[in-house]
């Protein structure tokens, strides 16, 4: 633990999150270079000196920074803050191998060396004393100040005074702000397990996972089709036309959602901003027969091996895994017709328009498998990640330590000319991953997609066939389907003088369940080559039976289920009948979308709406089943009282929907 000059103590901790330091101090870049800083993680430094002729702050824009406050905040800047000149910055996006960990724990930052900014912090003192400014005030136009200074300003920092911004979103804002009065000790972190106490604990133990080894290939968004454009009633007003009839244009069709495979996508990442996609509206219809513009098509772009569910449901609608495939989703819904469409040789002058058809939505769940041929399963530190890099040009990071591989990793390996397959070296499985334990079950899915496995084992470990057992059962439990798969077995690190000596018996345990293992020696490459040949073999007779599988695959089914509902008759509908509030529920997916699309506000809709009832058998329906008069009958959004004009001539009122009266149904 460290004390900066304004009394902060800074704990060396292992962090989750982007954070930004950031210092100022009126000093050289020369003597802010004695600040030594190690960070783990994805953590940004700005080192600031304050150049001699830069404008001192006003005593009030100073004052609100109270000395030595350690503030977390979300990054939702308006502008990102970017280093500075005379500045340093530093990111690290990976974790630093574990040999390095002792370092980073051992790391100091020295602001004490600082002897001008100590100087400064008393000064900030006296001012803070002079003119006092509430803390919501001194939030609020401490962000007006950033917006007002940009990039090039001082970031609203005063000498010896630094923030800490935690690069999350604004949602957590609030959540992991700490700002500390009684010294400034970052709390609630808990160096060990390497994230905070109490609710953040909370939050990221639930996960899983700490946020750092989550991969983010698990999202739910919301998407929706654009509503279609409404129709309008026009009539032709010409000189020398006279009675010109009905121009009123059609509405524009809403603009569908599409899922695009994105080839330059890795992660699901990108939907943890943007979650609402909606597809822009049609325009209305205008007058001299114009139609509406079309709305505006949404592409979600997603990475190459997303799995498409509705949210809640286990049924998957789409799986995308080639790159540039594109799936029409949600198709847009229909334009409404203006009056134009509805002229007849009855009905000459039609005073009827349709509203735009709604557009469909819904929240889908998005899950990204890798799309990798073979999988290389084990328990940790069996040298799944150095089989990878001696088989392909992968770079994974290998360590003498379980958990070194956090998220899975590919390599492609080339045989010949055209013959290559993607591997995957997934993190370690540990007895129980099914039920959570290690890190293992996070990433038990992406096996699903591959159609061979290497069971790689550590010929070094006391019992190694029962390490074998112990992630056969785990992948057994996890899923029978990735149990079904076929695999081969590689005893690794034979040039261990232990494993050595285990690898006869081992052998001879598994031949006698029927299973061939092979012998090798990662770091050695010895043998490598015939068990990823071997896997090869596998995973060419399983393609051929996944080939004629994917050539049925539809891609527009879910924009076929859509439309299949649309076009749903009018005539199929159930009636229920609640007894208790007398009332009639009319339910049909034709029904509902004509109630939708009929705009009210014309007089010959209403028309319209009870021909069309009878036309499809509702009013002899309700009849049949003894409906009475001041009943409720609702169809859609629709609700209305039953008038039986035949004993009380006087119109029914519409609860809901529109003002005037309508008189239905009407009957003789
Ligand atoms: N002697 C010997 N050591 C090996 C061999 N293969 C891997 N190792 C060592 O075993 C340790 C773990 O190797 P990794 O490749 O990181 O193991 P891993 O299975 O990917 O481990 P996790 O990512 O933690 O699941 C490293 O120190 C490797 O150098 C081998 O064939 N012989
Ligand atoms: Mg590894």
């Amino acid at each position: 633990m460290q004390t900066t000059p304004s009394g902060v103590k800074l704990q060396n901790y292992f962090c989750h999150y982007p954070i930004r330091f950031t210092f100022a101090a009126k000093s050289t870049p020369e003597q802010m270079a004695s600040i030594s800083i190690s960070c783990l993680s994805r953590i940004q430094v700005v080192c600031r000196a304050r150049t001699r002729n830069e404008p001192r702050r006003s005593p009030k824009s100073s004052s609100k920074q109270s000395n030595g406050k350690v503030k977390f905040r979300g990054n939702s800047l308006k502008a990102p803050p970017q280093p500075l000149a005379g500045g340093e910055a530093t990111t690290y996006t990976r974790l630093p191998p574990k040999d390095d960990l002792s370092a980073v724990f051992a790391a100091e930052i020295k602001l004490d060396d600082c002897e001008v900014a100590k100087l400064n912090v008393k000064d900030e003192t006296k001012l803070e004393n002079e003119d006092y400014i509430s803390e919501e005030d001194e939030e609020e136009e401490e962000e007006e100040e950033e917006e007002e200074e940009g990039l090039g300003g001082n970031l609203g920092l005063s000498y010896g005074q630094f923030e800490i911004f935690e690069g999350e979103e604004g949602e957590d804002e609030d959540k992991y702000s700490s700002e500390n009065e009684d010294g400034g000790k970052i709390e609630n972190f808990d160096k060990e397990n390497g994230y905070y106490e109490g609710e953040l604990e909370e939050d990221v133990k639930e996960k899983g996972v700490p946020a750092v080894m989550r991969c983010f290939d698990r999202a739910k968004i919301f998407v929706k089709a654009g509503t279609g454009g409404n129709g309008v009633v026009a009539f032709r007003r010409e000189k020398y036309v006279p009675m010109g009839g009905p121009s009123g244009g059609d509405g524009g069709r809403g603009g569908n959602v599409y899922v695009e495979v994105d080839e330059s996508m890795n992660s699901l990442l990108p939907f943890r901003n943007s979650v609402h996609f909606r597809a822009g509206r049609g325009s209305h219809g205008q007058g001299r027969m114009q139609s509406g513009a079309k709305g505006q098509d949404v592409v979600v772009k997603v990475a190459p091996g997303t799995v498409i569910r509705e949210a809640g449901k286990s049924k998957v609608l789409l799986e995308l895994l080639v790159p540039g495939q594109k799936a029409l989703l949600l198709p847009g819904g229909r334009g409404g017709r203006g009056n134009a469409s509805f002229k007849s040789g009855t009905n000459k002058v039609p005073r009827i328009a349709e509203n735009g058809e709604e557009g469909p939505e819904m929240w889908l769940e998005l899950e990204l498998k890798l799309v990798a041929d073979v999988g290389i399963v084990g328990a940790p530190n069996a040298g799944k990640s150095t089989l990878l890099s001696v088989i392909s040009a992968a770079q994974p990071t290998i360590a003498n330590y379980p958990f070194t591989t956090l998220l899975p990793n590919l390599g492609v390996v080339s045989f010949d000319y055209d013959s290559t397959m993607v591997v995957a070296d997934l993190p370690g499985l540990l007895e129980g991953a099914h039920r959570g334990f290690g890190l293992g079950h996070e990433f038990l899915r992406h096996t699903e997609r591959c159609s061979a496995l290497v069971h790689l084992i550590d010929g070094s470990a006391e019992q190694p066939e029962f390490e074998f057992d112990a992630v056969r059962l785990e992948l057994e439990m996890f899923s029978p389907e990735i149990a079904e798969k076929p695999y081969i077995v590689a005893f690794n690190k034979m040039d261990l003088p232990e494993a050595y000596e285990k690898w006869p018996s081992f052998k001879e345990k598994l031949q006698a369940r029927g299973i061939e293992p092979f012998c090798m020696s990662a770091v050695k490459r010895e043998g490598t080559h015939e068990v990823i040949s071997a896997a090869y073999q596998l995973l060419q007779k399983n393609k051929e039976a996944e080939k004629d599988f994917e050539d049925q695959v539809n891609l527009n089914q879910v924009a076929d289920l859509v439309n299949k509902q649309r076009s749903a008759s009018i005539n199929d509908f159930e009636i229920f009948h609640d007894s208790g509030s007398n009332t009639w529920n009319v339910v049909g997916a034709g029904l509902q979308r004509f109630v939708q699309m009929t705009n009210w506000r014309y007089l010959d809709s209403e028309r319209r709406f009870q021909h069309v009832l009878e036309a499809c058998g509702v009013t002899k329906s309700l009849m049949k089943l003894g409906v009475k008069e001041g009943d409720t009958v609702i169809v859609g959004d629709m609700e209305m009282v039953w008038h039986d004009s035949a004993n009380n001539p006087g119109p029914s009122k519409a609860k809901k929907g529109f003002e005037d009266s309508i008189k239905w149904p009407q009957w003789k």
